[in-house]
């Protein structure tokens, strides 16, 4: 029998044992009512509490991809000995189908988490706690996750079409057509909007290209092209104004939906459209949870505190204000009354600590644990060696004929350079003495450090 939750649209079949707090059903202080008739949310087809449109381990199918995470922490060196943390005893799931937004001030820990939860946190950095993949400990192997960084990494001197059409060769399989790649790769450009800017070029620091928000839906265009079953974006509508933010994070929770992938995505500050797309959402502070659970439900968890969201303001933006202890002003509480910052994010955190929401949090977590969903196969890039060898020769030869830099201006450096070491012997005789400088020439360890 299915289990619903009233944090997540997802329900799971419990056949594998009793989960810690079994007797926990729908809390009634953290129930609401789906009433949005035309949100964004019911367009895409997402509803909270509803049993038809619960996800379940079965509607994924076999290739979802679960994430858990149980008391999480990362620390980093700090001063002799001592040991700073960036994450504090995080306990947390993302299930596919779902995008789990995290959000938080800056500096609160949100790319930490997506780095430890994609196994790319540095070198100086320790953790501990549990992190499990279908319910085992393994690797996620490139080709099952894709990560969008901060930063874009893009060869500038591509358009758009290029840059991802390469990248559709460089990871489709063999067996898919040259037709199918570029239809894949022309589809996916679509997705993101980016039709218009097909055959711009991507510009950099010499060349002007594509816009910051552009160059952010290339980057997310490369990373979706293979369907990932895991997909993490760090600040994906970062540099994009709120209507590009809606339609790329609306089309991504589609794609998320249609095809069963897990998003874990850290978002700075969504407009009240792009957070009603949310399915989860972990609200942290300096490393701690704010709040996990369902994001439509986040408004009454702060409401039950004393921090209502006042009408007419963006939910994120609240939650983020009652948050932010940076600038260490006075929070507004419901009875008109303020409290300091650390105060109300102190009282946040420890009503989440002893919440139902958290034991159901907890709950899920060892439910998840329970499925023993198989392990990932090691999938890699799925074109040949060939095919990559040819395709990145191409690619090259491409960027170092239209890079200035690369080509045209090394070029111009050789000849000048030989001009140079030319004219140094140029009508220096045939005598005994001009030959041994000729020789001392050509010995001299910097004349052979410049030739070479
Ligand atoms: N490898 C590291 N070594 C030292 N400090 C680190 C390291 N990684 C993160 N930090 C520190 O941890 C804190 C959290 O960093 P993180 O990048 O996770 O924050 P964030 O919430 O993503 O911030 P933003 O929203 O501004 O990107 C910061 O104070 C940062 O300086």
């Amino acid at each position: 029998m299915g289990r619903l939750f009233p944090f997540s649209v997802a329900s799971i079949s419990d056949n594998t044992g009793r989960p810690p707090h079994s007797d926990i059903h729908e809390p009634p202080s953290l129930r609401i009512e789906s009433n949005l008739i035309t949100s964004p949310r019911t367009e895409l087809g997402l509803q909270h509490n509803g049993a038809e449109n619960c996800i379940t381990c079965n509607d994924v199918g076999l290739n979802g991809v679960f994430l858990t995470w149980k008391d999480l922490w990362v620390t980093v060196a700090d001063g002799e000995n001592g040991r700073r943390a960036i994450l504090q005893g995080l306990t947390g799931y993302a299930q596919p189908g779902e995008l789990l937004a995290i959000m938080g001030p800056s500096g609160c820990g949100k790319s930490t988490l997506l780095d430890a939860l994609a196994g790319r946190l540095g070198s100086n950095t320790r953790q501990s706690g549990e992190i499990l993949v279908n319910g085992s400990k393994q690797r996620l192997t490139f080709g099952t996750s894709a990560y969008v960084t901060q930063d874009d990494t893009l060869m500038t001197t591509l358009t758009v079409r290029e840059a991802v059409y390469y990248s559709a060769q460089l990871q489709l399989p063999d067996s898919m057509s040259r037709s199918e790649k570029k239809e894949r790769a022309e589809m996916t450009i679509r997705e993101m909007g980016l039709q218009d800017a097909m055959n711009t070029r991507i510009g950099g620091w010499s060349v002007k290209g594509l816009s910051g928000g552009q160059k952010r839906r290339v980057s997310i265009c490369i990373e979706i092209l293979t369907r990932p079953r895991l997909l993490f974006m760090d600040e994906p509508t970062s540099g994009l104004d709120s209507a590009a933010s809606y339609h790329v994070m609306s089309r991504i929770v589609k794609l998320a939906r249609h095809d069963g992938i897990n998003v874990i995505a850290s978002i700075h500050q969504p407009s009240s459209e792009v957070f009603e797309v949310f399915h989860n959402l972990c609200l942290l502070s300096s490393g701690k949870t704010v709040y996990f659970g369902s994001a439509s439900m986040a408004k009454e968890f702060f409401d039950s505190n004393g921090f209502p969201c006042p009408a007419l303001r963006n939910p994120s933006d609240h939650y983020l204000r009652t948050i932010n202890k940076d600038f260490d002003s006075d929070t507004e509480q419901g009875h008109g009354g303020t409290t300091s910052t650390e105060e109300a994010i102190n009282t946040l955190i420890k009503s989440y600590k002893s919440s139902e929401t958290c034991q159901q949090v907890q709950s899920r977590v060892y439910e998840i644990c329970q499925l023993k969903g198989g392990l990932l196969e090691k999938k890699g890039s799925q074109a040949s060696f060939i095919t990559q060898c040819l395709v990145l020769t191409r690619r090259s030869s491409v960027n170092m004929y239209r890079d200035l830099g690369y080509y045209w201006l090394r070029l111009a450096i050789y000849i000048a350079l030989c001009l140079c070491v030319g004219t140094i012997f140029y009508d220096i005789g045939s005598s005994y003495g001009s030959i041994q400088v000729t020789q001392q020439g050509w010995t001299n360890p910097f004349m052979s450090y410049k030739l070479y």
